[in-house]
């Protein structure tokens, strides 16, 4: 059924970025007004596509995510044109967005989409790399194929992916915490994966449903270089299974953990030779230390760490967070913006500024969130909030009323880490639960670990690591939110078949 255009707004339907968030909302509108042009809006040479998607229960997801060539989208649905242009200049009192070709277009509605860009440590640094989309992942690469030694700074997905994914080349891992993947996990289940990291041989990888997140084929067909300027859209589960990310050396896994600590200083070679041709002038002891910190090798680049030590590595990754990319679009209107820089949106999607919706990395959620719902910058959460944004712009542009989406009530992730399936939902380290919480674990070394987290009586979260199978009953036990209190230690007896318990 095809909705009737107010009369009253000229312009068409449209949506910036070709991510996950952009490329849902933009299908969504065309399945909603099926006779209306939508425009999607581009930086990038290729779009996001969802392929194989799998509601695994309620709430989780799964799904493939290939990049294609934007003709692709436009054949499934004619009435999507694709513009590959950055939006440089949004005018939100005329309704109309300025493109780097030179273009404008007038919106009666428009969709904000552009992600985020690495929020990176020493910004310009040539010896510091972000991974954000497939030109920087195939950056790094390039430079790892001839380096022996790397430094990580950062204790997110990032790190956690490429400490493990890294060969050949001995790894500095600098992380600001006690313990590793902070965002993840808590100490207990960084302790059951850290034993991972000294793997002698590469593992078998775990059979998951996702083969490759790009295919040789659809790249050469569809990639041409994003401009240097412009970012491309971010890279999602199983980045790295088409990349070669081995280094010079021949050993696996080679990982130094520093905890505690962060980047004090990044030095080039010669800035460091100088240091230390002038340390001769300081007490001895300052000194020695200097020369002490680092080996023999001369390396392309230091890194003076917080807690006093040096070390020498061919480059530096920042794997420390992402900033939303509102950049282009805040200039001249008076948007809210959250605490994270996001575009602040409300439960429909809508921006403070007429008109104006945001969905996935760029937005940050301002409504009142269900207690077991947080918003993470994630692959899911791009294409569960483009399409529930879609579907808000409908509404609007109708006049209807429009509940909010389910999969806001549970937050509710699927990933891998460490060769390990990880499932984390609701409240899985117990953010902003206060002190008045109680864990529950179970973990068998090298095959599983299970943590709840309760209060009063009631599940709220849960880490699940290893082939657990307990992901269904738990997301069901978190969102019924039933009194457990009288199951006590049961609940996570392996010998008691939970599923047939709560049925
Ligand atoms: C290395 C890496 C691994 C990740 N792994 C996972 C994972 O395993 N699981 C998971 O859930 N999430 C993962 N994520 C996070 C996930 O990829 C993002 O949360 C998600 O892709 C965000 O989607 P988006 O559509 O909001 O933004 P993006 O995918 O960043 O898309 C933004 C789009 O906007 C375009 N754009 C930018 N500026 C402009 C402009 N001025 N004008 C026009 N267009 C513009 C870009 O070209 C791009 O097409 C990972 C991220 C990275 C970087
Ligand atoms: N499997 C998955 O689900 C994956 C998800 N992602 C997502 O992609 C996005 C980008 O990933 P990340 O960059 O890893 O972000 P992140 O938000 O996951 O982690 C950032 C990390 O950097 C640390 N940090 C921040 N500033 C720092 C500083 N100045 N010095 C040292 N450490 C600092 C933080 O403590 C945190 O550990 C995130 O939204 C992440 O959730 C990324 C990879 C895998």
């Amino acid at each position: 059924m095809e909705a009737a255009r107010p009369p009253s707004i000229p312009g068409k339907l449209v949506v910036v970025g070709g991510g996950i968030a952009g490329v849902t909302c933009a299908e969504q509108l065309a399945i909603h007004f099926p006779s209306e042009d939508i425009l999607l809006i581009t930086a990038s040479p290729v779009i996001k596509a969802i392929t194989n998607f799998k509601q695994v229960s309620k709430i989780l997801e799964e799904f493939d995510v290939e990049e294609q060539p934007s003709a692709m989208l436009e054949n499934r649905f004619p009435n999507i044109k694709v513009i590959q242009s950055a939006v440089k200049r949004l005018k939100s009192e005329e309704h109309c967005i300025l493109t780097e070709d030179g273009s404008q277009h007038i919106y009666k509605q428009l969709c904000l989409c552009a992600g985020a860009i690495p929020k990176l440590i020493c910004e310009g640094n040539p010896f510091v790399l972000g991974i954000r989309d497939t030109d920087s992942a195939q950056e790094f690469q390039k430079q790892l194929t001839n380096a022996k030694r790397i430094m990580i700074v950062g204790n997110g997905g990032i790190a956690l992916e490429l400490v493990y994914e890294v060969e050949g080349c001995e790894v500095i891992w600098a992380i600001k915490d006690k313990a590793i993947g902070n965002t993840f996990f808590d100490a207990g289940a960084a302790e059951f994966l850290t034993s991972k990291l000294t793997t002698e041989k590469p593992e078998v990888k775990i059979a998951h449903k996702r083969t490759r997140y790009t295919t040789e084929k659809r790249k050469n067909e569809a990639r041409t270089k994003v401009k240097a300027s412009n970012v491309g859209s971010a890279l999602g589960p199983d980045w790295h299974e088409g990349l070669h990310l081995k280094g010079t050396k021949e050993f696996f896994h080679k990982i130094h953990i520093e905890t505690m600590c962060e980047v004090k200083q990044v030095y080039l070679q010669e800035e460091f030779t100088i240091l230390k041709k002038e340390s001769l002038t300081l007490p001895r002891d300052h000194h020695e230390k200097l020369v002490k910190s680092t080996d023999k090798e001369r390396w392309p680049v230091y890194v003076e760490l917080t807690n006093g030590k040096i070390y020498g590595c061919d480059f530096i990754v920042s794997a420390t967070g992402v900033t939303p990319n509102v950049e282009p679009f805040v200039h001249g209107n008076n948007f809210n913006l959250g605490q994270d820089g996001g575009l602040k949106v409300d439960d429909h999607m809508h921006t403070s500024l007429p008109d104006i919706y945001a969905a996935g990395d760029i937005c940050t959620a301002s409504w009142k969130p269900s207690p077991v719902w947080q918003q993470m910058r994630l692959w899911t959460q791009a294409r569960q909030m483009g399409w529930y944004a879609a579907k808000c712009m409908a509404a609007d542009c109708l006049g209807d009323s429009i509940d909010m989406d389910f999969s806001f009530e549970l937050f509710a992730h699927v990933t891998k880490f460490f060769n390990y399936k990880v499932v984390i939902l609701g409240k899985y380290n117990a953010q902003g639960l206060g002190s008045d919480h109680e864990l529950m674990l179970r973990c068998t070394k090298g095959q599983e670990y299970v943590k709840v987290v309760m209060q009063n009586g009631r599940m709220m979260g849960a880490v699940l690591i290893g082939e657990t199978d307990l992901e269904e009953t738990f997301e069901n036990l978190i969102l019924n939110q039933m009194d457990l209190s009288s199951y006590g230690e049961d609940l996570l007896d392996p010998n008691i078949d939970i599923e047939d318990y709560f049925d």
